[in-house]
């Protein structure tokens, strides 16, 4: 399987700088979780219209705790963060429903797979400025996680295109990245160097 590249929304930039940044990365990553935690369902909602009108795919999106969002809006799926509804009450709800779930250590990991989530999002794996409030967890306890759980497990937090080759030799199924691309001087460039490693592993590896 291909490694794959989430990017995050940043919660800190317009609408209109959100999707045309969105517009010219979206071939070169995985998906894209909107991750808006000041705007309402409805402001969300109208996000995700104009990036599906500026020809990101559906298939691409991915949004962080509204599951009515996900819904209503046809998108791939769900991320359930930690004050986000159960994974376990939504897949009873919705079968269907692709379900990742972030957490932050092996027992949540472990909950989120009986529960039946589809990925898990491990982190923080590195400093990082968009989580000043918590030490990073690291690579070893990330092994921990991807040896310990059949999920597929998706890490971030800090992670750089110098650092995406050891996060990925954990056997994390991919990386998550918000200030590193979203943030970057050239988006464009900085996804197309994530990406570049990650093609490099697939390459040796897959
Ligand atoms: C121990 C721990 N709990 C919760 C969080 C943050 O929660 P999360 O569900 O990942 O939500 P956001 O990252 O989207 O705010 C954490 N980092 N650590
Ligand atoms: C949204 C988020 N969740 C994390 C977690 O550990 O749950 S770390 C994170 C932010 C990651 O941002 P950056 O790529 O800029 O380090
Ligand atoms: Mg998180």
């Amino acid at each position: 399987m291909e490694k794959q590249l989430h990017v995050i929304t940043t919660g800190r930039q317009s609408v209109d700088e959100l999707v045309t940044i969105a517009e010219s990365i979206h071939p070169y990553m995985t998906m894209l979780h909107v991750r808006e935690k000041t705007k309402s369902a409805k402001e969300v909602s109208h996000l995700i219209e104009r990036l599906q009108k500026a020809g990101v795919p559906s298939t691409k999106i991915i949004v962080n705790d509204r599951v009515d969002v996900a819904l209503c809006t046809g998108v791939k799926g769900v991320q359930l963060a930690h004050h986000s509804l159960d994974v376990s009450q939504v897949r009873r709800a919705l079968p269907e429903m692709v379900m990742g779930c972030s957490v932050h250590s092996v027992s949540e990991a472990q909950d989120a797979e009986q529960s039946g989530a589809d990925f898990i999002m491990y982190g923080h794996i590195f400093k990082t400025a968009s989580k000043r409030n918590a030490e990073p967890r690291g690579l070893d306890q990330l092994q921990r996680v991807v040896d310990q759980t059949t999920l597929p497990v998706i890490a971030i937090g800090g992670i750089t295109s110098e650092n995406v080759r050891n996060v990925i030799k954990t056997g994390a199924s991919g990386i998550a990245v918000m200030s590193g691309i979203l943030e970057a001087k050239s988006p464009l460039q900085a996804v197309k160097l994530y990406k570049q490693q990650l093609e490099v592993w697939d390459a040796h590896n897959v």
